[in-house]
């Protein structure tokens, strides 16, 4: 166990070892059975290079009625965009414990920034070998970030300039489909009031079948743009049956999903779904999701756009933070998060 292990996996190899002197323990990750796994399905992978073309706006668009799921390439990151931030992300959990330590959730100098790790063996059902550094972005606000680590600060910052105009796009395209023909200000706020960018890192885990990588969820976010290592282990729901997909890794793509949120504007036309990743018996794993959020006190209903024609709403109104906090007070439970919104 080398301190590049992360915090996640300190704590958890004692915990392990409990665990496997335990075996009738019901924390026993079911991923890795073979027979859930569809392998004749994917994900599509749309080829952005010409936003203005109406077959990519109508392509991302029945990705996210389908499937809540797609994976974009030629979307403007260059590989070199890519790499940087994934090895900013590495080059944060390679500093030595003490360093890490002083981003610690509660003891961070800056509250737009903080460590985290999964592990909570009392609330989660399956247990989660990951270690997040999480990044609120104020836009136009140098203060904001002017306590982040230095040794990814720079690329965090530059990244999320980059991306935001891949999120923009993105939202145009879906909110098209919804007959929502332009975004003011104030639907920005709603769509993207409150970015975070994580680095999600999964240490090597000696008993992969033992943990997870993070648990079944749908995100709250209106959408997700992920970016995945070489390594793989995202796995989607599949549209029937108890199934999961797996996203393989596309060199130079990202992975969108459709958060709660999004579902709830659009009245169910578009799905957020369940999502999870596997640990990895032999590599340091590291995703960088960005969670285009709501404003923490924007109001969230289905869209007037969709309930034009005398459609009833499914979601009543809620605030952003408060469906936030809901969701972040108990352990995963799939989609069951979405019922506090439900009519
Ligand atoms: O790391 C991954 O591939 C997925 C991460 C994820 O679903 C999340 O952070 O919400
Ligand atoms: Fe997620």
């Amino acid at each position: 166990m080398g301190d590049h292990q992360g915090i996640a996996g300190h704590f958890l190899m004692d915990f392990y070892c409990w665990r496997v002197a335990t075996p009738s323990d019901h924390r026993v990750a079911t991923i890795t059975d073979p027979t859930k796994i569809v392998t004749e399905d994917s994900i599509p992978i749309i080829d952005v290079s010409d936003w203005n073309d109406p077959k990519v706006t109508e392509s991302i668009c029945e990705a996210a009625r389908k499937w809540g799921f797609f994976q974009i390439v030629n979307h403007g990151l260059t590989l070199e965009d890519l790499d940087k931030i994934k090895d900013a992300g590495h080059r944060f959990f390679g500093l030595p414990k003490e360093e890490r330590a002083k981003y610690w959730k509660g003891k961070s100098p800056a509250n737009t920034v903080s460590l985290s790790t999964s592990f909570s063996p009392h609330a989660e059902a399956v247990l989660e070998w990951k270690d997040f550094l999480s990044f609120s972005y104020v836009s136009g606000d140098p203060e904001a970030a002017a306590l982040w680590p230095p040794v990814c600060k720079f690329q965090v910052l530059e990244y999320m300039e980059k991306a935001k105009i891949v999120i923009k796009r993105l939202l145009e395209a879906l909110l098209k489909g919804l007959n929502v023909k332009e975004i003011d200000q104030a639907r920005e706020y709603v769509l993207m009031g409150s970015p975070v960018i994580n680095f999600n890192y999964y240490p090597r885990c000696p008993s992969p079948e033992l943990a997870a990588g993070v648990g079944p969820h749908s995100d709250i976010s209106t959408i997700t743009v992920l970016l995945q290592d070489d390594n793989g282990g995202l796995y989607v729901r599949a549209t029937e049956g108890d199934c999961w997909i797996h996203v393989p890794p596309v060199n130079g793509a990202l992975v969108v999903n459709v958060g709660d949120t999004l579902q709830i504007l659009s009245n169910d036309r578009y799905k957020s779904v369940e999502h999870r990743a596997v640990a990895n018996r032999n590599k340091n794993r590291i995703s960088v999701p960005i969670f285009v959020d709501p404003g923490p006190d924007a109001v969230i209903g289905p869209l007037p756009e969709v309930l034009e024609d005398g459609e009833k709403p499914i979601y009543r109104e809620i605030v952003f933070s408060d469906y936030s906090k809901y969701f972040f007070s108990k352990g995963y439970e799939g989609k069951k998060t979405m019922d506090y919104a439900r009519i």
